[in-house]
């Protein structure tokens, strides 16, 4: 595939400017309505994406999993059948090049199950569930390529997005795979691609954002939708946080005909999402790939007791000048008091970075990406900035301010999920709660209870306690 055969005739400016807007990921406020209540903190469609294109951008390679692989299949009469290598899947010739020179050994743990459905003689439809960075997008794209046939210069795989960047990066990874492919071309449809009136696309793969590719569907005609064959619908959880994005795909899905395999991939299978899958996907096979559970069993917990934002910044270099910590993470509240204490560690001489909800995305894999390198040494960050994330040297959480959630309730999910970055692999780690008030000590109570561990009490000005702790 060369690489000037891309039509990404995208109007940059316009592209760039969506682009801007659509990433600048906020945290939204907490505000009490008329009634005195708090609004609902709901996770935004601009949220999702931005997190999903966020980690896509920060992931070097698969995420370790070792669980296990339910497959529902639709005929269960049918033998089950997983492959442990690319060679057994038969793919054509150029194909399985392009699998190589991607640095592929072997099929990922979803992708051993979900390549021989996908690739079956008749094609299978196919509903997937694994988290983000476990080779979803891979195995779709090895789906697409194989069915193509690049001697028809019309399209023949349809790929929906939930935005324009998230469109771009799949589109890298077709452009990739196939490029022992001399003749095939990929089509973005989306927001600013303008093609004149009346013209037929020649490209073989379209992908694009739903609104976009209904239009190219219906209203401009440039893609005929009975000639496609394999339908993917990708980043399902994502795309569902927009009524319009479900209304759009399930009008494009019924342009199509009869026999074109429907594929749909998500992170996550919340109700809603499953609801939607099955209106996308007739009698679909389904693969779930069982997130791993973390625990809190290798990490030690303690508390620390203060009365004021200060003497929580004290206790914290307190606990720097007592241990050695490789590299930390200071999980707060909010901007604002990130902002602050960003600039207290950096004048007591600490490299920091600091992780913000004002940031762009790209920004924000940059500051993970140094982090990573080891260039600073603590990160400080709000909650929306760093889920998912993966430092494998992170020694120690702080967590500055307990997590909460929208109603001001203890957020264990959270606390799990932050706390979880220090005590991976089976590493120990520890986890340090700030705690300046009767209500704090109260969610960490909660949170002791909830998870049914004690979490002990430190005292920073004690340095013997902290060696001690630290060892
Ligand atoms: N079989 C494989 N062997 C080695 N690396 C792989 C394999 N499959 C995928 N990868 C790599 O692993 C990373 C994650 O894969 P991929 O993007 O397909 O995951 P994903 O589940 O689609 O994630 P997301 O939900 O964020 O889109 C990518 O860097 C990809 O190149």
């Amino acid at each position: 595939m060369a690489t000037d055969s891309w039509a990404l005739a995208v109007d940059e400016q316009e592209a760039a400017a969506e682009s801007l807007s659509n990433l600048h990921l906020k945290e939204e406020k907490i505000k009490p309505d008329t009634n005195g209540n708090l609004k609902t903190n709901v996770i935004s469609f601009k949220d999702r994406a931005a997190q999903s294109l966020l980690n896509k951008l920060i992931r070097s390679n698969l995420v370790d999993n070792t669980n296990q692989v339910e497959v529902l299949q639709r005929d269960p009469n049918s033998p089950l059948y997983s492959v442990k290598s690319f060679e057994e899947l038969r793919l054509k010739p150029q194909l399985l090049q392009g699998v190589y020179a991607m640095g592929f050994n072997r099929p990922s743990k979803i992708q051993e199950n979900a390549l021989p459905l996908m690739l079956a003689e008749p094609p299978q439809n196919l509903i997937a569930q694994s988290q983000s960075g476990t080779g979803k997008t891979a195995a779709f794209v090895l789906a697409m390529l194989s069915q193509v046939e690049p001697a028809n210069k019309y399209p023949q795989c349809l790929c929906l997005s939930p935005t324009y960047e998230l469109a771009l990066q799949t589109g890298k990874v077709i452009e990739q795979m196939g490029k022992f492919y001399p003749e095939l071309k990929l089509a973005y449809a989306v927001r600013g691609n303008k093609l004149e009136r009346g013209q037929k696309i020649s490209e073989q793969i379209v992908i694009g954002t739903p609104g976009t590719v209904l239009d190219w569907c219906s209203k401009l005609k440039f893609i005929d939708p009975k000639k496609i064959k394999v339908f993917v619908l990708d980043e399902a959880d994502v795309m569902i946080a927009t009524q319009g994005h479900q209304d759009q795909s399930i009008r494009i899905q019924r342009m199509l005909p009869r026999n074109c395999q429907m594929l749909l991939f998500s992170a996550t299978f919340e109700d809603s999402v499953w609801k939607f899958a099955q209106k996308v996907v007739p009698d679909p096979n389904v693969i779930k790939l069982k997130r791993e559970e973390e625990t809190l069993d290798t990490i030690k917990q303690y508390y620390v007791l203060c009365s004021s934002r200060d003497e929580k910044f004290q206790a914290l270099c307190n606990l720097y000048g007592a241990i050695t910590i490789a590299q930390a993470m200071i999980f707060c509240h909010t901007r604002k008091t990130a902002s602050w204490l960003a600039a207290e560690l950096s004048k007591e001489g600490h490299q920091v970075a600091l992780l913000s909800g004002e940031m762009m995305v790209e920004q924000r894999a940059a500051v993970i990406e140094r982090f990573r390198e080891g260039k600073e040494k603590v990160l400080v960050t709000t909650n929306v900035c760093a889920r998912g994330i993966d430092v494998e040297q992170v020694s120690v959480v702080i967590n500055f301010d307990l997590p909460v959630d929208k109603d001001g309730n203890p957020d264990n999910e959270t606390y799990l999920h932050r706390i979880g970055r220090t005590g991976r692999f089976g590493k120990r780690g520890l986890a340090v709660n700030m705690v300046d008030s009767k209500h704090s000590m109260n969610i960490l109570n909660r949170i002791q209870e909830h998870f049914n561990k004690k979490i002990e009490r430190l005292d920073t000005d004690d340095l013997d306690e902290i060696e001690k702790i630290a060892n």
